[in-house]
C-alpha cells in the first residue's frame, strides 16, 4: 500500500490538525541560503582499486612521493614554493641561521619568495630594519625573487616592490596549480584559488623548510562546499565567504581543508577565487582549494612559464561534509565586529553609524574589488559621506586603478571615478591599516571609529584602536556604505538600496540567513588560569571528579572511575568474552552493583545466534551475581518477565542508574541518551567494556578538538529556557541523538525536573555538577526555537535535514514509532494527541514498538489529556494503528529477519 504520507493528506493534516499547526508565519527554508547538509560521505573502500582522493590530498600525495594519503596521515612535503615576509622573514631566517649554522645556504634559491609588505610605509625603525634584514639575506643567499623596497617616500621608484604578498605571488606567476606554497602569513591559504595546496606555518617550520624544502604535514580532512546558481549582480565572492564562515563558524573548518567548486565557483574570476580562498583561515581552514579550470590557465598564460600539473578531486573522493549553497538566494552580508563570523544581512545594518571606509589588504584590494567600487560610486553619481581610504595591494593594482577604464563609463579610470565621489587619493601598496600597524600607518584607525572594510579580520584592536569596530564587508557593500545618506548624522552601512542600481536586488529575498539558527557565536576563548582554579565545563568536571583531579583539560588523558557500566545482548557476549580472555575465567567483575546487564536488542526472535547471546548474558549474571539483570526468559510473552525491561537506555533511566554527575559507560552508541540527567555517557567499544568490568576503570582522552564531522569526540551541552522547559524523556530524546553529530557525549544540567524525576527511582546520593560560568567552551550555538518547524532528516543520513513539509510528495508506505529515541512514553502520547485531533484513521501500516515494559504499561494505562478519559492504546486502535508489540529495540536497526515490523521490502518509512 503505497500512499503519501505527507502530501495532500499532510499538507490538510498540518492545516487541519490544530495542535501540529505553526502560530508564527516562519520563512520559507531552514536556511534561506543554506541548501541541506550533505551526509557524511562514507570512505570508499579500498581493494584492488585505489581509493578515492581529494584534490588536497593528491596534492600532498604527490609532493610526498606517496601513491596514497589519507586524512590524517603524516607525510614528508616536497615545498614547491616558500613565501616569506617582512614580519616573519627575520625571525625565520633567524631559526634557520641557528638550526643550519650561520653560513648555511638555502635548499634552492628559486622557490624562496621574500616579499615585504606588511609595515612598509612608516618611519618605525624596527619595522624598516625587518626589510632590511631580508635584503641581506636576499643579498647573500642569492635569492630569485626578492620584491625590494628602497626609497620608502616614492614606492613607484622602486621597479622591483611589488606589495602585499598574496596578490603578488599571484600577479608574479608564483602560483601554479598542483603545487605546494607555504608561507609565513595565515591568509597564504589565498593561493589555493589556482588549485594548489597552499598554507601559512609558523617561524620554526619556514626556518626548517628553508633549509631543507621539506615539511611535515598532517593530511587535512577535507569540507566540499557545493556554489551553484547565478550570483546576482550585487554580490563578490567576499559575500560568499562571509556565508561560508557565519554558517559553519570560526573553528568551524579547524585543520580542514575547504574545496569550493559549483557553477557559482566557476564563474568567478581568479581575483574573486583568491578572495573566497583568502579567508578560509578565518573558519580555522588548514587550506581553501578551487580546481583550476580554463579561466585559471588563462590568467596564467602570460605569468609562468614552469610547467605545472593540475589535480582534481576524485569522484570517488571522500569528503567529511559537503554544504550546498544556492547562490542566487544570497544578499550582501557583513560580519560585524568583532568576529568574522558574526555574520549580518548588510542591510539588517542600516542604523549602524560609521565613520569610515576602507578598501584594501590581499582580501579587497585587488583590481577587480576597485573596480568593483568604482561601479558603485559611478551608478550612484553621488559623493561620499564618510572618509574613504583606498589601498592597492600592490604597484600593479596602483597602476590599474590609474590606468583602466571602468566598464560602461565611457572611459573613466577608478582613479577618477574615486576623485569625482571625493575618495582619499590612492595610497602607497601595501598590507596598510588591515593589521593596525605601527602608529604612522594611513588610513590607521588610531581612534575608536567604526570603518566598514573589505580587510578579513575585525577582531578588537585589529586596526589600530581596540575599541574600534569593524565591519568586514565586499567593495560593492563597503563603497555603498560610504555613500549612504546620513540620517540625523548616522550613516546606515547600506544604502536605500533602491539608490544604486548596482545595488538593487531583483528578487524578493527571506528575511532570514537562517530561519532556526539566529547566531552563531565565536569561538570563546579560553578563560585565563592564574592561581584559580581553571573553570571547567560539566563534562570536564565530572570526568576531573571521576580521575579524583582537581581538574583536567581538553586533551589530557585521564583514567576515570565508571560509576555504572551497562551491557546488552549485542555487545555483551563480546565484553563478557574479553573480561575473560584478560582477566582469567574465575575472575569477577570490579562491582557486581555498578553492572548492569539488559536484553533488549533482537530478542522476539527465532534467530538461534540471537537467543544464544541473551542465555550467554542471563550465564554470566548468575556467575557473577550481577544485581542488575533484566532478564527475558519467555519470549512468548514478555509479560510473563517482570524482571525484563527493554531498550536499555530508557530502562537505565526508569531504573534509575542515571544520576547527575555520574559516568555512565555502555557498550551501545546511544548511552550519550544518559546525559539528560546532568552526567557524563558515552558508548565504548567492546575491548574497553571487558576492561572495565574487570576493573571499574577507564582511560579517557578529555574532550577537545579533534576536528572531524560536526562534534566528533566532542561534548554537546544543552541549554537554554527551552531545555529547561523539557521533561527527562524529551531531554533523553536531546541526548540520545548527539552521537548522531559523532558526539563524544550530551549533557543537560540537572534541575529540579531531573530530581523530581528520581525521586522514587534510585537511593544512592549524587552530586549534580554544573558548567562554571568561565568555562571555555569549543563554540557556542544559538537557536530561537519558537522560529523552528517541523523537521526531518531524509534519507540516507540524519543530517539530511528537510522541513517536513517540503517533503509533502514523498509517497510512504510506513509509519515506526518506537526505539530508545522515539519509543518512550511522551513518544506515544505525541503520537495518540495527533490522532485524536485528527479523529482520522492511519492511511499506511503504523508499527508502535514501546521501549520498555513500563513504556508498554504506560500506553495501556495512562490518560491522553484531553483524550476524556482514553489511553493511548485505545486512541491507536481506532486510529488503526498495529496493536504495540513486545518491548524492544526491534526493528530500528533492523535485526533478524522474522524481527517484528522489520523492513523486509525496499519500502519508504516515517521512523521515530
Ligand atoms: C603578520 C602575519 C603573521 C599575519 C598573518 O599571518 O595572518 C598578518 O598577515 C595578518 O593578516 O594578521
Amino acid at each position: 500500500m503505497a500512499s503519501s504520507l505527507v502530501s495532500s493528506p499532510t499538507s490538510s493534516f498540518l492545516k487541519k490538525v490544530a495542535f501540529h499547526k505553526c502560530k508564527k508565519q516562519v520563512s520559507k527554508k531552514i536556511v534561506s541560503v543554506m541548501a541541506p547538509q550533505q551526509s557524511e560521505r562514507k570512505t570508499y573502500t579500498t581493494g584492488s582499486v585505489k581509493t578515492g582522493m581529494t584534490m588536497t590530498e593528491k596534492i600532498l600525495a604527490r609532493a610526498s612521493e606517496k601513491q596514497q594519503l589519507s586524512p590524517g596521515d603524516n607525510a614528508w612535503i616536497n615545498v614547491d614554493i616558500l613565501m616569506t615576509h617582512d614580519v616573519c622573514g627575520p625571525g625565520s631566517i633567524g631559526i634557520f641561521k641557528k638550526e643550519f649554522g650561520e653560513k648555511a645556504k638555502v635548499w634552492d634559491r628559486e622557490k624562496i619568495v621574500i616579499i615585504p609588505d606588511h609595515y612598509i610605509f612608516t618611519s618605525d625603525e624596527r619595522a624598516n630594519r625587518n626589510v632590511d634584514i631580508l635584503r641581506d639575506f636576499c643579498g647573500e643567499q642569492n635569492i630569485k625573487y626578492f620584491y625590494d623596497i628602497k626609497d620608502l617616500s616614492n614606492f613607484k621608484a622602486n621597479p622591483d616592490y611589488k606589495g602585499v604578498c598574496h596578490v603578488a605571488l599571484a600577479q608574479e606567476g608564483h602560483c601554479r596549480p598542483g603545487e605546494v606554497l607555504l608561507g609565513t602569513d595565515s591568509h597564504t591559504c589565498t593561493a589555493g584559488a589556482f588549485g594548489q595546496f597552499a598554507t601559512g606555518i609558523g617561524n620554526t617550520d619556514a626556518g626548517f623548510v628553508l633549509g631543507t624544502g621539506k615539511v611535515l604535514l598532517k593530511v587535512p580532512p577535507t569540507l566540499r562546499f557545493v556554489m551553484d546558481g547565478e550570483m546576482p549582480h550585487y554580490l563578490l565572492a567576499k559575500d560568499l565567504i562571509l556565508q561560508i564562515i557565519g554558517e559553519i563558524s570560526v573553528a568551524g573548518a579547524t585543520y580542514k581543508s575547504m574545496e569550493f567548486v559549483g557553477t557559482t565557483v566557476e564563474s568567478l574570476n581568479m581575483e574573486e577565487r583568491m578572495t573566497l580562498c583568502n579567508m578560509v583561515v578565518e573558519a580555522g581552514g588548514k587550506n581553501g582549494v578551487v580546481p583550476a579550470d580554463s579561466t585559471t590557465f588563462k590568467y596564467l598564460e602570460d605569468k609562468t612559464s614552469v610547467l605545472y600539473e593540475p589535480v582534481y578531486s576524485d569522484a570517488q573522493a571522500s569528503f567529511l561534509s559537503e554544504y550546498r549553497f544556492d547562490i542566487s538566494k544570497l544578499e550582501p552580508l557583513v560580519a560585524k565586529p568583532h568576529s568574522p563570523d558574526n555574520r549580518a544581512l548588510a542591510r539588517e545594518c542600516k542604523d549602524v553609524k560609521i565613520d569610515r571606509v576602507y578598501i584594501g589588504s590581499c582580501t579587497g584590494g585587488k583590481t577587480e574589488d576597485f573596480l568593483a567600487a568604482a561601479k558603485v560610486f559611478l551608478a550612484s553619481g553621488k559623493k561620499v559621506k564618510v572618509p574613504t581610504f583606498l589601498v592597492p595591494a600592490t604597484q600593479k593594482v596602483w597602476m590599474d586603478i590609474y590606468t583602466l577604464p571602468v566598464p560602461g563609463s565611457g572611459g573613466k579610470t577608478c582613479s577618477q571615478i574615486f576623485e569625482e565621489a571625493g575618495c582619499d587619493t590612492p595610497a602607497s601598496p601595501s598590507c596598510g591599516a588591515c593589521l593596525g600597524g605601527p602608529k604612522d600607518t594611513y588610513a590607521r584607525m588610531n581612534e575608536p571609529k567604526v570603518c566598514v572594510s573589505t580587510t578579513n579580520r575585525n577582531f578588537p584592536g585589529r586596526m589600530g584602536h581596540k575599541e574600534g569596530q569593524i565591519y568586514l564587508a565586499s567593495p560593492y557593500t563597503a563603497a555603498a556604505s560610504a555613500l549612504t545618506g546620513y540620517k540625523d548624522k548616522s550613516l546606515s552601512i547600506v544604502p536605500s538600496t533602491s539608490q544604486l542600481s548596482i545595488y538593487k536586488c531583483k528578487k524578493p529575498i527571506s528575511n532570514n540567513i537562517s530561519m532556526a539558527m539566529v547566531t552563531r557565536q565565536s569561538e570563546r576563548k579560553p578563560a585565563t588560569t592564574g592561581s584559580m582554579k581553571s573553570p571547567m565545563t560539566m563534562t570536564e568536571k565530572i570526568l576531573a571528579n571521576g580521575a579524583e583531579k582537581a581538574e583536567v583539560k581538553a586533551g589530557d588523558n585521564v583514567w576515570v572511575n565508571v560509576d555504572v557500566f551497562m551491557i546488552n545482548d549485542i555487545s555483551g557476549p563480546g565484553s563478557i568474552g574479553i573480561f575473560r580472555k584478560e582477566f582469567g575465567e574465575n575472575a569477577k567483575v570490579w562491582d557486581r552493583e555498578k553492572v548492569v546487564v539488559i536484553p533488549d536488542h533482537y530478542i522476539f526472535t527465532s534467530d538461534e545466534r540471537a537467543n544464544r547471546n541473551v542465555d550467554i548474558l542471563r550465564e554470566f549474571s548468575l556467575d557473577q551475581n550481577i544485581k542488575y539483570f533484566y532478564d527475558i526468559t519467555d519470549l512468548s510473552n514478555f509479560k510473563a518477565n517482570p524482571d525484563y525491561k527493554g531498550v536499555c537506555h530508557i530502562a537505565l533511566a526508569q531504573e534509575g542508574h542515571c544520576r547527575p554527575g555520574e559516568i555512565l559507560l555502555g557498550t551501545d552508541s546511544h548511552t550519550c541518551t544518559a546525559g539528560a540527567f546532568g552526567q557524563f555517557a558515552t558508548g565504548i567499544g567492546n575491548t574497553e567494556a571487558g576492561f572495565v568490568l574487570g576493573t571499574g576503570a577507564l582511560l579517557l582522552k578529555i574532550i577537545g578538538e579533534i576536528s572531524v564531522a560536526g562534534a566528533t569526540y566532542k561534548s554537546m551541552e544543552f541549554v537554554g529556557t527551552t531545555i529547561e522547559s523539557l521533561n527527562m524523556e524529551e531531554r533523553m530524546t536531546l541526548c540520545n541523538m548527539v552521537i548522531e553529530a559523532g558526539g563524544k557525549n550530551g549533557v543537560v544540567a540537572a534541575d529540579s525536573t531531573t530530581f523530581k524525576y528520581l525521586e522514587d527511582k534510585t537511593s544512592v546520593p549524587y552530586e549534580p555538577v554544573y558548567s562554571d560560568a568561565l568555562a571555555s567552551f569549543h563554540s557556542e550555538f544559538r537557536f530561537d526555537i519558537s522560529k523552528l518547524e517541523p523537521l526531518v532528516a531524509k534519507p540516507h543520513s540524519p543530517d539530511n535535514r528537510a522541513l517536513a513539509r517540503e517533503c509533502k510528495d514523498i509517497k510512504i508506505d510506513r509509519v515506526y514509532i518506537g526505539s530508545c529515541t522515539g519509543g518512550k512514553t511522551q513518544d506515544f502520547l505525541a503520537a495518540a494527541k495527533l490522532f485524536l485531533a485528527s479523529g482520522k484513521k492511519v492511511k499506511v501500516p503504523t508499527f508502535l514498538v514501546p521501549a520498555t515494559q513500563k513504556v508498554w504499561v504506560d500506553i495501556y494505562t495512562l490518560i491522553v489529556p484531553g483524550s476524556g478519559g482514553k489511553t493511548c492504546s485505545q486512541i491507536f486502535e481506532e486510529a488503526g494503528c498495529d496493536t504495540p508489540a513486545s518491548p524492544s529495540c526491534a526493528a530500528c536497526m533492523g535485526g533478524p529477519k522474522d524481527t517484528y515490523a522489520r523492513m523486509n521490502e525496499a519500502q519508504a518509512s516515517f521512523c521515530t
